[in-house]
């Protein structure tokens, strides 16, 4: 499938600053943001609401189908706690970020999350469950990890990403 721009995931435990990221990439670069929590409330691709976890329960085919005309296109930046549904075919590109144990405890506390939603998001974060998920579910050169503490670390972020974007439409212009 020949796309004139990549598509990125941006994945992480929730809190580690996928959204801040997206937002500030989208701005930047003008690819498309694509909040997956946005869509499966608005498109309603779910099956309900978890009382407990205080979120949504992901229908993930009515999700793929609904970013799907989006993602062939590409050019979409998907911001989302969860990478292993997206189809390799569909992604170029997978930055997980990280964020130290302290600092996201403060972000989600900040949150109030319930005490159940909170602990397994530090687990996650401490057991690197969304670093292992990538690198199981795409080829390894294609996965970053990248840390997401201080503001200066998320304009490295940007301008890293940034950079690979443009070598990858160089790589494309070449290639066609
Ligand atoms: N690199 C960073 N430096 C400073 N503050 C950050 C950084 N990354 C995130 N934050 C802050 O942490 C909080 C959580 O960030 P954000 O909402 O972007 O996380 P998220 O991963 O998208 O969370 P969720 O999965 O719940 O949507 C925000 O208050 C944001 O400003």
């Amino acid at each position: 499938m020949s796309r004139t721009l990549p598509n990125i995931i941006i994945t992480g435990t929730p809190g580690t600053g996928k959204t801040s990221h997206c937002e500030l990439l989208a701005e930047r670069t003008g690819l498309k943001h694509i909040s997956v929590n946005e869509v499966v409330k608005d498109r309603e691709c779910h099956e309900g609401w978890d009382s407990e976890y205080q979120s949504w329960i992901v229908d993930e085919d009515k999700l793929l189908d609904a970013i799907e005309d989006q993602a062939k296109q590409g050019g979409c930046i998907i911001d989302w706690h969860a990478c292993d549904l997206f189809p390799k075919s569909w992604i170029d590109l997978v930055v997980v970020l990280r964020t130290d144990t302290a600092t996201l405890y403060d972000r989600l506390t900040a949150r109030k999350y319930p005490e159940i939603k909170l602990q397994e998001n530090m687990d996650s974060e401490i057991m690197e469950v969304l670093l292992q998920e990538a690198k199981d579910s795409y080829d390894e050169e294609i996965v970053v990890e990248l840390q997401s503490v201080t503001a200066d670390e998320m304009e490295s972020n940007i301008d890293r990403i940034e950079g690979w974007l443009n070598q990858w439409k160089e790589n494309n212009a070449a290639a066609t």
